[in-house]
């Protein structure tokens, strides 16, 4: 049975010709031949074959190979994906390794044994499958990438601050420097990483990151530099490392300060080196990769305790991105809670407007949990509303400003409920409903304890 494939032989020489097609169309689907290269181009256009025989030598030089060589390039850059089998008369091992070095898969000498042709053939067929799968995983995994930033969402900001860190980010994205983003939890730093590479000249490979809090520190090392089968007990397949994945992309490593002392020994060297080693193997790996790192420790603390290495240290922070807390910027929060309120009011088909009374609220509380805070709220309050209106007095405990749960240093409860009141009055700005639904309370009992009080 014939394989399917598709093959053209190019040989000056007729004879050459009508013996390999007699061979080679036994063997598989279509079988092209022709004696000038220069017709080379329009059979890659007319049929696009898997494998090209090329010959090396043709009638105006016989002996250099020099046009051989020219042609293969030729080849290449029309398709690089066509694989080819150099041939030649003068068996000659040089020639043969320059072929390889120049981009050919293989090389026979002219006479050949059929046996070792169809040989050569049959790897050449598979070397087309392995460049056609690399192809697809390439093509996926841009894809991927889209899907992912399809889901992404937009890292915005208007505060001085953001500009800043905006303007940070555009210029240094353009090199290939070492970036520490500093920051509270949830201040964006996963999302600047992500702009970071996108903004780079490495957008279009592979972005992989890897969150130093949530793996078991026993396993940071295969996960960073991959391991090798049978490297230890549970090392079932090879597996390869964060930086091969990011290889000529980005790798951003989160909360990095989780990093035991040996194991920064081994990132560092990496670094260094440009080379990973996975475990149980003897091979280095060569990696190109830009490293981001991101942390809400402080790490200049954590060498002066010990529990980070100072040359680590320098090696990463080239340039560090610092993201402000959003109680820093309090007029980035209405365009986040507007960019939300539109985000998840198309995920719940919501559309729903909100209040100056409420925006209001949103912009005076201190965001302990940053931008994720918010947006969780925005997303609870849209899925708990029911009117048209935003509303977040279910969500949110609006009506105790930080300043007055913190500073409780009266006990007796008459005083307690007594202050409570009258701060959520002032929160409020003397609206009695929203103060009452802010304490739990009727807008009667509210009244009832106005007149008690006599406020
Ligand atoms: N400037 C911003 N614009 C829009 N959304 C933001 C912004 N900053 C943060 N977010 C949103 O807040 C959430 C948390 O962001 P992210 O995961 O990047 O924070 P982080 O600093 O990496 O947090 P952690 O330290 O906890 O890992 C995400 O849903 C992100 O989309």
């Amino acid at each position: 049975m014939k394989a399917p494939g598709s093959i053209l032989v190019v040989d000056d020489n007729q004879d050459i010709l009508i013996a390999a097609k007699l061979l080679l169309k036994k063997h598989y689907d279509i079988i092209k031949t022709t004696d000038s290269p220069f017709e080379i181009e329009s059979y890659i256009k007319q049929f696009n074959p898997d494998v090209i025989i090329l010959d090396m030598n043709y009638s105006q030089d016989s002996v250099s190979g020099k046009e051989g060589f020219f042609w293969l390039n030729k080849i290449l850059n029309i398709n690089p994906h066509i694989v080819v089998i150099m041939m030649t008369a003068y068996s000659d091992i040089k020639l043969a390794v320059d072929a390889i070095k120049a981009g050919a898969t293989d090389f026979i000498a002219k006479p050949w044994q059929n046996d070792q042709l169809l040989a050569a053939i049959a790897v050449a067929f598979n070397h087309v499958k392995t460049k056609n799968e690399v192809a697809q995983l390439t093509q996926k995994n841009q894809e991927l990438n889209q899907v992912l930033q399809g889901h992404e969402h937009a890292f915005i900001g208007q505060s001085k601050a953001m500009q800043a860190v905006f303007q940070t980010i555009e210029k240094a994205a353009k090199t290939d420097a070492n970036i520490l983003i500093l920051g509270e939890s949830g201040t964006g730093k996963e999302l600047a990483a992500r702009a970071i590479h996108q903004a780079s000249l490495r957008a279009k490979n592979p972005f992989i990151s890897l969150d130093m809090g949530s793996v078991p520190a026993s396993v940071f090392e295969s996960e960073l530099f991959g391991h090798k089968k049978g490297a230890f007990t549970d090392a079932k397949t090879d597996r390869l490392g964060r930086f091969e994945l990011a290889h000529s992309g980005s790798l951003f490593l989160d909360e990095l300060a989780n990093l035991p002392l040996n194991q920064q020994t081994s990132l560092l060297a990496a670094l260094q080196n440009r080379q990973v080693t996975p475990i149980g193997s003897s091979k280095v790996v060569d990696v190109d990769i830009r490293l981001i790192c991101a942390t809400n420790d402080d790490l200049h603390q954590a060498v002066e305790e010990g529990r980070f290495r100072q040359d680590l240290l320098f090696r990463i922070n080239t340039v560090t991105v610092h993201l402000p807390a959003l109680r820093e910027r309090k007029e980035d929060i209405p365009l986040l809670v507007n960019y939300y309120l539109e985000y998840y009011g198309n995920k719940y088909k919501r559309s729903l407007s909100i209040s100056k009374e409420h925006m209001n609220s949103l912009s005076h509380y201190d965001w302990p949990g940053n931008v994720r805070e918010l947006a969780h709220t925005i997303e609870r309050a849209i899925i708990l509303t029911e009117g048209e209106s935003l509303d977040i007095s279910s969500v949110m405990n609006i009506s105790k400003p930080k300043s007055i749960t913190h500073d409780i240093v009266e006990f007796n409860l008459e005083t307690v409920e007594h202050n409570t009141i009258r701060a959520a009055l002032k929160h409020f700005q003397g609206n009695v409903s929203h103060a009452a639904k802010a304490l739990g309370l009727t807008r009667g009992a509210l009244y009832r304890r106005l007149d008690k009080y006599g406020l």
